[in-house]
C-alpha cells in the first residue's frame, strides 16, 4: 500500500457505496466515473443492504478496477475491511477509530484521511499522522445521515490559514459543478462527491465536468 499522495490526486475524489447507486450497478458507476476522470475513490458501504461477505465481494471488484487505472482505493471507517481488501488507505471521521490508532494498525505507508471541521481537529489529525483532510459538510446533503449543519467553504479558509501549514484538504457535502469553485478558492486541493456523480444521468459526463471545473479553478489560482 504505497503512500504517494500528491495534491493533484485529491482533485476529484469519488465516494460511493451500493446504497448510493439505486438500481445501477456500482461497478458500472465506478467504471464510468473513472472514464470521466476521477482521481481518487472511497468505498463507503454504509447503511446498505449488503452482507459483510457481499461487501467484500463488491469491494474486491471496485479495488481491482481502481488498481487497473492507478486510482487510490480508500475504505471508509473500517480498518479490517481495508486490510482484507488490500486498500491503499482508510478514511475516518471524528466518531470513528482515532487516526492515531489507525496509523499504528496500518503502519506508515497507507493513506489516512480524517474528517475535520475546525483548525483544532485539523491540527490533531496532522499530529496523528494523517495524509489529508475531508472538510464538511460544505453544503446540505442527502447522502449522509446526521451530517450536521453545513460549515461552508469558510471552514476550509479557517483551516487553510491556521498557524501550522495544514494537510491537503478536500471539501465534501452537497458539492456540484456550480458550487465547487468556492470550495477550491477557499483553499481545498479538490472536491469529494457522492450524488453529483451517482445521481447524474451520465456519471461519466458528471465526473468530466467536475474534473474540468476543479482543474480550471486551480489553473486560474496558479496564474494569479
Ligand atoms: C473525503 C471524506 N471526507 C469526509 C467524510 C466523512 O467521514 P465521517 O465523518 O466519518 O462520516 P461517514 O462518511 O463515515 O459517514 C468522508 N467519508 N470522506
Ligand atoms: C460522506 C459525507 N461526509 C460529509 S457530507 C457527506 C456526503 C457527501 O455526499 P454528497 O456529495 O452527495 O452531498
Ligand atoms: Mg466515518
Amino acid at each position: 500500500m504505497p503512500n504517494h499522495l500528491s495534491s493533484s490526486t485529491l482533485r476529484l475524489y469519488f465516494v460511493m457505496g451500493s446504497q448510493d447507486c439505486k438500481n445501477r450497478d456500482p461497478v458500472w458507476v465506478l467504471k464510468e466515473a473513472i472514464a470521466g476522470g476521477i482521481t481518487m475513490f472511497q468505498f463507503r458501504e454504509k447503511n446498505s443492504a449488503l452482507t459483510l461477505s457481499q461487501t467484500v465481494f463488491l469491494g474486491k471488484k471496485l479495488r481491482d478496477l481502481c488498481a487497473k487505472h492507478h486510482i487510490p482505493f480508500i475504505v471508509n471507517d473500517r480498518v479490517d475491511l481495508a486490510m482484507v481488501l488490500k486498500a491503499d488507505g482508510v478514511h475516518v471521521g471524528q466518531e470513528d477509530l482515532p487516526a492515531v490508532q489507525v496509523r499504528r494498525l496500518l503502519g506508515s505507508d497507507p493513506i489516512i484521511g480524517v474528517s475535520c471541521k475546525t483548525p483544532e481537529e485539523a491540527d490533531k489529525a496532522m499530529q496523528a499522522g494523517a495524509d489529508y483532510l475531508g472538510v464538511g459538510a460544505m453544503y446540505s446533503t442527502r447522502s449522509k445521515q446526521n451530517a450536521g449543519s453545513p460549515v461552508g467553504p469558510s471552514a476550509i479558509q479557517r483551516i487553510y490559514h491556521m498557524e501550522n501549514k495544514p494537510l491537503p484538504m478536500v471539501g465534501i457535502g452537497g458539492i456540484h459543478h456550480q458550487n465547487a469553485e468556492a470550495v477550491i478558492r477557499a483553499g481545498a486541493e479538490g472536491i469529494a462527491v457522492i450524488s453529483a456523480i451517482t445521481n447524474a444521468p451520465s456519471p461519466r459526463h458528471a465526473a468530466m465536468r467536475l474534473r474540468e471545473t476543479a482543474e480550471r479553478i486551480h489553473a486560474e489560482k496558479k496564474a494569479i
